[in-house]
Parts: C-alpha cells; structure tokens; sequence
C-alpha cells in the first residue's frame, strides 16, 4: 500500500493559527500515534487529511500523488464528530456504508456481518445507533470506518471511552490493518496506550510538530534516567547531587534524570550513604514524560 503524506499543511481559523506547516508520513504498514494538548491541531489536520476541510496551504498525498475525491473512497475515517445516522439500525447502516464505497450488495452484507461479529455486536445488530451505550457507538464507528476495507484509516480518537476490552479489540484490529499494509493513524490522549500500540508517534504543540518518531528514538536521546528505590532516604536526599535533576519521587522510588557527564556510581554511593539500595537501574523515560517536556517548551 502506499504511504500518507501530509506536507507542510498550515491552516488558521481567524486570528488563530491552528496548523502551521505540519508535515509527517504514515508509513504503508505502520501504526502513527498523533498526540498533543487539547487545542493543539489534531482534528484539524486529520480533517484536512481527509479531505473534509481545506488547507490554507500544503498538500495531503496518497502514494505520491494529491488526494481527490476518487482516492478518499479509499480511505476509512473515524471523524471526532463520529457521524452515524443515530435512528439506523447497525446492520443496514454498515451495508449502506459499504454500498456507498462501491460494494456490492452481496459483498456489502459479507463485510458487514463479520465486522459486526468482529467487533462483539452481534447481539446489537438489529438495534438502532442511538440506543447503543457510547462505547458500543464507537465500535459501530469502526465498523463502518473499516466496512468497506479502506487501504488508509484515519482515527480522530477512537480509544476515547472504550472499555479495556474494547480497548483490546480496537488494538489488534489497527495492528492487524497496519500488518496488511494500511497506513493508520490515530489520535488520543492515552499516552500509555500510544507508547505500547504506534510504531512512530507525532507530537503537535500549538499547530506545529515539535517530535516525530519512534518511542525509542525520541525517549532515546533524552539523556540517562536512573531509577532508585532507598527506602530510608529522607525526601529530596538526591537533589543535592550535582547535575541530577528529580523527575519524581515516590514510596517505591525516585526517578533521576543525569546530566551526561554524571557518574551514575556517584548517585548509587548517595543512595548507599542514606541506608538500604532496594532498587537501582537505568530507564527510559515514558511517552508521557516526554511529553510533557515537550508540550511544555523543549523540542526534540
Ligand atoms: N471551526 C473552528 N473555528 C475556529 N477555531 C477553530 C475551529 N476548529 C478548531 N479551532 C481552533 O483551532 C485550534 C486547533 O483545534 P483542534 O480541534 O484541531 O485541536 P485538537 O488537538 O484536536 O484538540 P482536542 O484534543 O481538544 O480535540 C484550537 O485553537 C481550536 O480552538
């Protein structure tokens, strides 16, 4: 399949700029996590990569060449505004969704009926939209995102108010639409859950991408943590040492970051010196950390 390219995409509404030049790629194959602060510019620029609003300027590509009309029926889209007819059944919803991308009926019907038993609502097939719980809702919504096996998908946060083992569901599907192939991207705010799921992630600030990659490439050049468990310890024993900085402290552990020069020998002999060393190892800080230094002003 090919990739989704979005090319330095700006837009603003007014006086406000909500995407200035974002460009990033989702991969034939790969799982793309797009996350930012509320406000930041991830509807916008999956509605501009949709096609359901216009860029100011910039350019969305679809195997190198621009998307038309024609190569967004080829695409399956979970708008953050969902968009099911709420007084349609399930079943006669997915077929007419699948008819209107160009399936037969047959085949309409086919699809439908298995992403239906796929998606655990089998028992709400006959049942209309709107008497469905919110998160049966948003299965139906992938359903019909996925009805008519689109070679791209575009997920405004599907994971918001799934339970986990909707939260599972919706998990091995994208993996299994990214393994045949599709460039998927999704927004969400569950960092934990981005950081297991996307192969690469996107973090956008105030309409720009400040971070793009893999978990491991941006949490890889943040510098060395240290994770010390000195059950005696008074609270603030390691801000003394120099050139650490405390990400937090907590009962089961104190979490430092090391300026690179640091000896990590140094902090374990100030650990040594308050009592007992229970636990002491290098990590990697979280998607949520980075994060969190990212949103609030570094760049990476
Ligand atoms: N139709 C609109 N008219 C005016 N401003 C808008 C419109 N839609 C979005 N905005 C503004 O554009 C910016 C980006 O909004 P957007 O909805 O893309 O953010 P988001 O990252 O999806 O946020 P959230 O996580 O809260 O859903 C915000 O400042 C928002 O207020």
């Amino acid at each position: 399949m090919p990739d989704l390219e979005i090319d330095r995409v700006s837009k603003r509404y007014g006086d406000v700029v909500a995407l200035d030049s974002v460009s990033f790629t989702v991969r034939s194959g790969e799982l793309f996590g797009f996350v930012g602060s509320n406000g930041a510019g991830k509807t916008t620029a999956m509605r501009i990569a949709l096609g359901v609003l216009a860029a100011d300027s910039g350019q969305v590509r679809f195997g190198g060449e621009p998307v038309t009309h024609e190569t967004r029926t080829r695409f399956g889209y979970m708008p953050e505004e969902r968009g099911l007819y709420p007084k349609m059944k399930v079943l006669p919803q997915l077929v007419y969704l699948a008819e209107l991308h160009g399936l037969s009926t047959n085949e309409a019907h086919r699809s439908a009926e298995n992403w239906i038993a796929r998606l655990g609502l089998a028992e709400r097939r006959l049942d209309e939209v709107q008497k469905l719980s919110l998160g049966n809702q948003q299965r139906v919504q992938l359903a019909a995102a996925l009805v008519h096996d689109p070679s791209v998908l575009v997920l405004d946060e599907p994971f918001s108010g799934l339970d986990p083992i909707a939260v599972d569901v919706m998990s091995d599907v994208l993996r299994e639409k990214a393994a045949r192939g599709v460039p998927v991207v999704f927004s969400s705010h569950q960092l934990d859950l981005v950081e297991r799921l996307c192969d690469r992630i996107g973090i956008i600030r105030s309409g720009r991408l400040v971070a793009c990659g893999s978990v491991a490439e941006l949490t890889g050049g943040a510098g060395t943590q240290l994770v010390v468990h000195a059950p005696a310890a008074s609270p603030g024993w390691a801000k003394r040492i120099p050139g650490v900085r405390v990400v937090s402290e907590e009962p089961g552990g104190t979490v430092l970051d090391l300026e690179p020069e640091v000896d990590d020998q140094t902090v374990l002999a100030a650990a040594l010196a308050t009592g007992p060393v229970r636990e002491f190892g290098r990590r990697r800080p979280t998607l949520a950390e980075l994060f969190r230094h990212v949103v609030t002003g570094g760049e990476r």
